[in-house]
């Protein structure tokens, strides 16, 4: 109790000790002291402070956590000193996992006087999951002076904010047809971007020159966000102004709406946000200010119209009407909404800040994720195939004929999308909560009420307990029964958890796969120049992947693609080929397996499944775990009689049972019926 009533003394003294200086100071002016009186009051206030630094460092409760550090057990600076000039996200890594420790790591790690980093799902759990209120720092996403559901720390003016929209988030409301519409005409229109370039190539070998994708990729998610949270026709036409080339921001006149990307920003960001600097922003980050305030203004040219427009009546009654089935836009929702105690409708400015923030939460989020994943699936040749082959064999080739539903249902597909996501850097910082008043314990250590835990997606997603090889892509590993899948998942925190947790997520999901099954039905990628070694993960127009683009009917296995697409009856035939075609079936075999480890020399099972003409080229190979044929086998869907049904028709009843498929079971194809038929002749 003693300690409790000196702790909270030495808190109060601490954090207004200025202005008892001054006052003090004021005093003895006012009483007349002696030159040499006010020497001796400066000291004591000195030593005063470093008395309570040095106690809170080496004493105080979270005097027993291993810092990042030494400086860091002293002064906030040494963390401001890597958030500045370094990675966080690397630099915290780096830390929790350098030093000797009983689980190979350091669960939670002291960053600054007052601050822990925490590398445990235990703790995130723990913090998010109760959720604890937000720092301050966030406030540095209000826009238009107005605060919006991101930036609010209390819990309770978040949640009355995210009731208002988060039902347009939802994965019912994505899978409806008005977001669909828009994710896959604005896909459409990206692949007819990527075939220009294949196909402009002189020499018209059917490979493109290397495409900045990242630049792509943020003109479609900018299309896609502004026409969801609008409406289609409200929505901006990016992608209608790609060009040859790089593709930067300013060709793309896009500088604005990449608020927290456009470098005049981001440099500035730092100092907007931390405490002290923020406090003379407007000396210190003169031109990021200004370029928030471009945003705002570019942001307003989209609204105004659309406000415009949706004051008519006709408009609203009909938003009234679709606001109870989920297809209407979040936008719509803003301006609908009415206080239930009050009756007040949102000021314009709440409505502005609300979907300004959104909009930058995915503007470079989404893009980071894709370029990221296009990255791993073009430096892993085997995943490029047998992710390939998952989408050729289970999926109808016209995009009219598939739903989301199928893109989803599919296991290596997914298991690609999470392995990249899980090892993706698409978040700046770290995500802040404050210890309330009762405190809590992570990892066995006492916080007392007022600490900050700060996590992030890149370290709780490396913990190498629940991740083993964290660092190493590898999609298998999430090819799991389905309850050990779903256990797994929760330990994965790209999107955060808890009532905060990120509420674009079943967008970005839908935008992700839908890009990554049109692409990849259609080219195959390369990576030109890998550019990994930036600063921060997300910076610079510069420092970004170039990929290269080859449309998959003119690459090695093209001739085994087309027969594939050709359809059923040309299966047998395949068969009845293969024997004839032993070198040439290799080559196939070779250029999706390339690497030693998926298809060691000499393998006996392999050679033999080179050669075998019963099963097809594959079934036989222990390495290939996902042939349509040997699944043919096993599976115990209805099988059709009809030898001559058409290659596309009725996939959507044939689609497998829920993903995930465990892991070595060869199950991970969903196999439409004329092909089991044909397995078996
Ligand atoms: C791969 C893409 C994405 C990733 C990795 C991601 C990640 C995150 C994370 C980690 C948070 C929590 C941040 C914090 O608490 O400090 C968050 C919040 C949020 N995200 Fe995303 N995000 C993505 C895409 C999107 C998209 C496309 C949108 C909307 C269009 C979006 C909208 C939001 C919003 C509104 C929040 C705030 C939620 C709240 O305060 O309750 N995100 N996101």
């Amino acid at each position: 109790m003693v300690y409790l009533r000196l702790s909270l003394a030495r808190l109060i003294v601490f954090k207004y000790r200025l202005i008892i200086y001054i006052m003090g100071w004021i005093c003895s002016a006012v009483i007349c002291l002696s030159m040499e009186s006010w020497l001796w009051l400066a000291f004591a206030a000195v030593v005063s402070d470093l008395l309570i630094i040095s106690h809170a460092a080496l004493a105080g409760p979270l005097s027993d956590i291993p810092t990042i550090h030494w400086l860091a057990r002293w002064s906030r600076f040494y963390n401001l000193y890597i958030k500045y000039f370094h990675s966080i996200s690397i630099a915290h890594y780096e830390a929790h996992t350098s030093r000797s420790n009983p689980g190979g790591y350091h669960p939670i790690l002291r960053i600054s006087p007052n601050e822990v980093s925490i590398m445990t799902t235990e703790g995130v759990k723990a913090v998010w999951g109760a959720d604890f209120e937000r720092s301050s720092w966030y406030g540095v996403f209000a826009n238009f002076g107005k605060p919006n559901m991101f930036s609010s720390t209390s819990s309770r003016a978040h949640s009355s904010r995210k009731r208002i929209f988060a039902s347009a988030y939802s994965k019912t409301a994505i899978t409806q047809d008005r977001v669909q519409n828009i994710i896959n005409t604005r896909v459409t229109k990206l692949v007819g971007f990527v075939g220009r370039q294949t196909s402009s190539d002189e020499t018209s070998s059917g490979a493109s020159g290397p495409v900045v994708i990242r630049n792509v990729l943020r003109a479609l998610q900018a299309d896609i966000f502004t026409a969801f949270a609008f409406a289609d026709e409200a929505g901006t036409t990016f992608l209608d102004n790609l060009k040859n080339g790089r593709n930067t921001l300013e060709d793309l006149n896009m500088t604005a709406m990449d608020l927290f990307h456009d470098e005049k920003r981001d440099e500035f960001f730092f100092w907007e946000s931390e405490k002290p600097f923020k406090y003379f922003a407007s000396f210190l980050a003169r031109n990021g200010l200004k370029s928030h305030e471009t945003a705002q203004r570019w942001l307003m040219q989209l609204i105004r119209p659309y406000e415009a427009k949706a004051r008519s009546k006709a408009s609203i009654q009909s938003s009234e009407k679709s606001i109870k089935h989920f297809n209407c836009s979040v936008y719509d929702k803003l301006l609908l909404y009415k206080n239930p105690k009050t009756g007040n409708p949102l000021e314009w400015t709440e409505r502005a800040s609300e979907i300004m923030d959104h909009a930058v939460a995915g503007q470079d989020a989404v893009p980071a994720a894709l370029e990221f994943i296009f990255r791993q699936i073009s430096t892993h040749p085997d995943v490029q195939s047998k992710m390939r082959l998952e989408l050729l064999t289970s999926l109808p080739l016209s995009a009219q004929d598939r739903t989301f539903a199928m893109i989803d249902s599919l296991s290596y597909l997914n298991a690609v999308v999470m392995e990249g996501l899980r090892l993706v850097d698409t978040i700046s910082s770290y995500q802040t909560r404050v210890v309330p008043k009762e405190g809590c314990v992570i990892s066995s250590c006492y916080l007392p009420a007022g600490t900050i835990v700060a996590a992030q997606p890149y370290l709780i997603n490396r913990q190498p307990d629940i991740f083993p090889n964290p660092t190493m892509f590898d999609p298998s590993r999430w090819l799991l029964p389905r309850e050990e899948y779903r256990n797994l998942a929760k330990s994965m925190w790209t999107y955060s958890s808890g009532p905060r947790s990120c509420l674009g997520r079943e967008l970005s999901l839908a935008i992700i796969k839908t890009v990554l099954v049109d692409i990849y039905t259609r080219y195959k990628t390369t990576l030109l120049q890998d550019n990994r070694a930036q600063k921060r993960t997300w910076e610079g127009a510069d420092f970004m992947a170039e990929v290269c683009f080859e449309n998959i009917l003119a690459c090695e296995d093209g001739e085994w693609i087309e027969r594939r697409l050709v359809g059923p009856s040309l299966l047998p035939a395949t068969a009845q080929k293969q024997n004839q075609e032993p070198v040439r079936r290799r080559s196939i075999l070779e250029s999706g397996f390339s690497n030693s480890k998926s298809m060691p020399s000499g393998d006996n099972d392999c050679q033999e499944a080179l050669t075998n003409p019963i099963h097809g080229p594959l079934a036989a190979c222990p390495h290939f775990d996902t042939d349509p044929f040997a699944k043919a086998k096993e599976t115990t869907a209805p099988r059709h009689t009809h030898r001559n049904l058409d290659p596309l028709m009725e996939y959507s009843e044939y689609i497998a049972p829920d993903q995930p498929i465990a892991n070595g079971e060869q199950t991970t194809i969903n196999v439409p019926p004329h092909q089991q038929v044909n397995a078996q002749a």
